[in-house]
């Protein structure tokens, strides 16, 4: 495996702690990564805690992310943080057009590229997430669906050598408790990694794509053995030190 695919355990906070509690989780988050130094843990909380988490990380190997950006570097977009402000609060990474903002926020796969290149130019990592719905499964789309949205941005990832993420976030499985089995993640997860082979072999080899979707410590292990799984997204169980490092302890292996 190419060293720049070492297992990434990212935790999307979503919107919880965005205060006093996020501090706590982080400096327990601070504390377990210490101990696992084969895993890049990740953590994203709500715009409102970034910058006393990022006080808390400073010096630890626990990595900063937004969980979303507005691609513009400055202007009148009232309630938009831009790239270099994530930058200047101390982020590296940014979580783009997970599911809930294309269903809530109506984002669409042409404006998940733009944030996607606004982040690389700010020099910030993106954890793209793409995914396909339940009526999309059933239908049969999975690969479809997912490469529309991977082909969308595909462009923008090879034109910059940065090491990206990409996350494959089924929606059926986000919250759900319903994962998806190991064959099931490895056959989209697979697929990925061909599409950006044939575009570019060494953005295939230093990409790393991540699962999420009720990722959880009694079902990590058997994801992260998956040959194309090189880490997860952790929505619920990333709220909890004890379950968060148990999943991170799972990478490890
Ligand atoms: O959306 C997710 C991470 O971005 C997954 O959330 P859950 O782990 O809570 O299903």
């Amino acid at each position: 495996m190419n060293p720049s695919r070492r297992p990434l355990i990212a935790g999307n906070w979503k919107m919880f702690h965005g205060g006093r509690k996020g501090v706590e989780l982080a400096q327990e988050c601070a504390t377990f990564a210490g101990g696992l130094p084969g895993v890049d843990i990740v953590v994203a909380p709500p715009f409102t805690a970034l910058a006393a988490v990022a006080s808390v990380l400073e010096g630890s190997p626990v990595g900063l992310a937004a969980q979303n950006v507005y691609p513009k570097d400055e202007g009148a977009f009232t309630g938009e943080i831009s790239p270099p402000m994530l930058k200047e609060c101390g982020c590296s990474w940014v979580i783009v057009g997970h599911s809930e903002r294309r269903e809530h926020f109506g984002e669409r796969n042409t404006f998940v590229a733009e944030k996607v290149a606004a982040t690389l130019q700010a020099g910030l990592l993106p954890i793209v997430c793409v995914g396909e719905s339940l009526a999309q499964r059933q239908a049969n789309e999975t690969l479809l669906i997912v490469k529309q949205q991977v082909d969308a941005f595909l462009d923008i990832l090879a034109q910059s050598k940065a090491a990206v993420a990409i996350a494959y976030e089924p929606v059926w499985a986000i919250g759900t408790g319903k994962v998806a089995g190991p064959a099931e993640a490895e056959e989209v997860h697979a697929a990925i990694r061909t599409w950006l082979s044939t575009r570019d072999e060494g953005l295939a080899a230093r990409t790393r794509i991540l699962y999420g979707g009720s990722v959880k410590p009694d079902n990590a292990a058997a994801l992260l053995a998956c040959p194309n799984v090189d880490g997860a997204l952790v929505g619920g169980a990333s709220l909890d030190a004890g379950s968060f490092s148990a999943i991170a302890r799972a990478a490890a292996k």
